[in-house]
């Protein structure tokens, strides 16, 4: 009989619940990247984005909207298509990302106050200077910045192109 029970995957250790978080956010390697977001169906935009956070750090950890979150950002009654285990396990397989922590709010100022990154960072589809995430992290000396933002790829546009 072969041998069929694998073992789970290394990268379920970077799924990180909020308790944990003080421990894993110091053994983490600084400058620590933030960024945050819903990554309802994943696409080149979003990976692109992600490696280039990552690049601009040594680590990065990811805020994800839960579900109960990401219904509250209005983006349609049936979204999230995928929900937070899928979103959190398919990011955290991502080389970019360090760990994956998700929050229950409409935004996500409690998170970062756990987790006081030295950058945070979103897309370009963001005014970075207008945030309120932005005064925050400024609050204790780190900065903010907005990366490129690749045209034409969103998940709202992915799921309208699939239902015609
Ligand atoms: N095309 C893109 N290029 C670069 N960054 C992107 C792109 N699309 C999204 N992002 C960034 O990815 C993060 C998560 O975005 P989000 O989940 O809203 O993706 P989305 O594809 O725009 O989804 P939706 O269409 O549901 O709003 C945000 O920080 C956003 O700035
Ligand atoms: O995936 P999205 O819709 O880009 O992520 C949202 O970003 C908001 C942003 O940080 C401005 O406040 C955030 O508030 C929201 O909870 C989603 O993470």
């Amino acid at each position: 009989m072969p041998d069929t029970a694998a073992p789970p995957p290394d990268f379920l250790d970077k799924l990180c619940p909020r308790g944990d978080l003080p421990e894993r956010i110091a053994a983490l390697p600084r400058p620590l990247v933030f960024t945050n977001g819903v990554f309802d169906i994943l696409h080149r935009g979003h990976v692109q984005y992600l490696a280039q956070a990552r690049a601009l750090g040594a680590s990065l950890v990811m805020g994800l909207n839960s579900d109960a979150s990401a219904r509250l950002l209005g983006k349609g009654p049936d979204r999230p298509i995928n929900g937070e285990a899928d979103r959190a396990t398919v990011l955290a397989a991502l080389e970019s990302i360090s760990l994956v922590t998700l929050f229950d709010e409409q935004m996500p100022l409690a998170l970062l106050e756990i987790v006081r990154p030295d950058l945070y960072v979103k897309g370009g589809d963001y005014d970075i200077e207008t945030l309120a995430e932005t005064a925050l992290v400024r609050r204790w000396g780190g900065d903010a910045r907005a990366l490129p933002f690749l045209e034409g790829r969103s998940t709202t546009a992915l799921i309208r192109r699939i239902r015609g």
